[in-house]
């Protein structure tokens, strides 16, 4: 509970005044934008040093918090900001600074830099050995990608080039939910989008960014949640952990940064800690970070007591405090979330103005696979040894609003290789004209599909009508 005046400030009514607040060393502004909003709110730092996320802000500068974002602005040395705008908003102040969380996942962050220079100082003398390969796990709402998030920054911000990867579907990582996907992180990320440089908008695209895009490497789950299908779940997990290990070994400066791994929110249900421990194995994990759970911190204990990695090193697992400032996001806010990011893909954003081309496309050109309808003797939380095929699909009215994955893969290939191919990129379904047999669909890039084929998901669930 917090007691106005020391440490906490109540959450307040959405204020809309101008404000000048101050934070002392490590304090935090706490900030919910709501959806009614329109303009966002503007920040202004005016004296000191703050970071959203591990993120800097550059003095002076007016950053703008669009609607529906849920963030905080953190100073490791004090600071003052300028705000204005709509927001729900509340100060955290630390009296006693070992109190905040932040304490130890910058103190991870330096023991993570540590491992980096050894890599370093091996690679210069012709040694191999990757740099940290870190794990963040947790349950629902416990700060896990805001952790992965900081490290990442963190780690660019000392010139490092970490991949990060994302197991968790139900939120992508530089792409549309549904997706397990993982790219290299070498410079700027962007403070202001929502996702805070792990969202579309920091990917490729027809228009200019502001800040340096990042080329992820994406596989297609066309699922909200792991257990809706954990057979793929964890073929696809084997497919990243491939891409990754075959990164490492090209790119020193990569290998020598390592990874940070973001993952599916767990309980304690077995097959849970099962798809953890696979992680942890595909991916050569050395550094598991639970956030906010001692049970799950000695269930993996339990699970690695007698492991090390490929390499022999071992494997730390680890328990930090979650914060308290983590918000809760309720099932509007995250669809909210997933339509503003398939927008966003298609149309950019305030920023940068995408556009999309409108095809329209015969049903003989298209080659449109889907996942086969759950039937009632199919456990989807079962590992089985018959996998789900792909089917191809039947194109019905039904189809419209869907985003479908474009398989970089061949129509002619077997559906078991298209299931697993990677991701080129995602059209939209704007409209199917049964009588003509005709789709519109709306596509990032002029080109035509060719014969890449398409496959059509249960996730992100279908978008209102993007050209409406
Ligand atoms: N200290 C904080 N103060 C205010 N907001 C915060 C703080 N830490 C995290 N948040 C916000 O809380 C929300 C949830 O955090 P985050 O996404 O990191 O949790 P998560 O464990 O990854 O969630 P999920 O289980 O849904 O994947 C995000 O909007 C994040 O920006």
């Amino acid at each position: 509970m917090s007691i106005p005046g020391l440490g906490q400030l109540a959450p307040q009514a959405t204020a809309s005044t101008n404000r000048t607040i101050s934070l002392t060393p490590f304090g935090e502004w706490r900030f919910d934008v709501p959806r009614s909003s329109t303009a966002g709110v503007k920040v202004r730092l005016v004296s000191g040093t703050a970071e959203r996320d591990g993120v800097e802000l550059a003095l002076s500068q007016t950053y703008t918090f669009v609607h529906t974002m849920k963030s905080k602005l953190f100073t490791w040395t004090g600071c003052t900001l300028e705000i204005s705008g709509d927001c729900n908003d509340s100060v955290k102040q630390y009296p006693v600074v070992e109190d905040s969380p932040m304490v130890s996942y910058g103190n991870l962050h330096f023991e993570l830099q540590k491992l980096r220079t050894e890599a370093d100082t091996l690679a210069a003398r012709s040694g191999r050995r990757p740099g940290p390969r870190v794990m963040v796990c947790g349950p629902p709402s416990s700060g896990k990608t805001s952790l992965a998030r900081t490290l990442t920054a963190l780690a660019t911000r000392m010139h490092g080039q970490p991949l990060v990867a994302n197991l968790d579907p139900g939120e992508g990582l530089l792409s549309l939910p549904g997706t397990l996907s993982a790219a290299v992180f070498g410079n700027l990320m962007d403070v202001e989008e929502p996702a805070g440089g792990f969202g579309v908008g920091s990917t490729p695209s027809s228009g200019p960014s502001a800040v340096p895009v990042k080329l992820p490497i994406v596989y297609y789950l066309g699922r909200e949640k792991v257990n809706d299908d954990v057979q793929l779940w964890r073929d696809l997990t084997r497919k990243l952990a491939s891409s990754i290990r075959a990164k490492f070994n090209e790119d020193e400066a990569v290998r020598c940064s390592g990874l940070i791994l973001d993952t599916p929110a767990v309980s304690l249900e077995p097959v849970e800690i099962e798809n953890l421990a696979l992680a942890v194995r595909e991916f050569a994990i050395n550094v598991v970070v639970t956030l906010g759970s001692p049970k799950l911190e000695l269930e993996l204990q339990r699970v690695f007591a007698q492991e090390t990695t490929p390499l022999g090193e071992v494997i730390s697992i680890l328990m930090l405090e979650q914060s308290d400032g983590v918000q809760q996001r309720d099932k509007h806010f995250a669809q909210f979330t997933r339509e503003a990011a398939i927008k966003e893909y298609f149309f950019g954003d305030a920023k940068r103005t995408l556009s999309p081309s409108t095809q329209s496309v015969s049903f003989d050109e298209v080659a449109i696979f889907k996942l086969p309808d759950d039937s009632e003797d199919y456990d989807p939380s079962q590992i089985s040894d018959t996998p789900q095929i792909l089917e191809p699909a039947e194109i019905t009215a039904e189809m419209s609003h869907w985003t479908l994955a474009v398989m970089n893969a061949s129509v002619n290939d077997p559906p078991e290789t298209i299931r697993k191919a990677p991701v080129m990129g995602f059209i939209a379904v704007a409209d199917v004209d049964e009588d003509r047999r005709r789709l519109k669909i709306l596509s990032p890039v002029t080109s035509r599909l060719g014969n890449r084929p398409l496959v059509w998901g249960r996730w992100p669930e279908p978008y209102i009508n993007l050209l409406g």
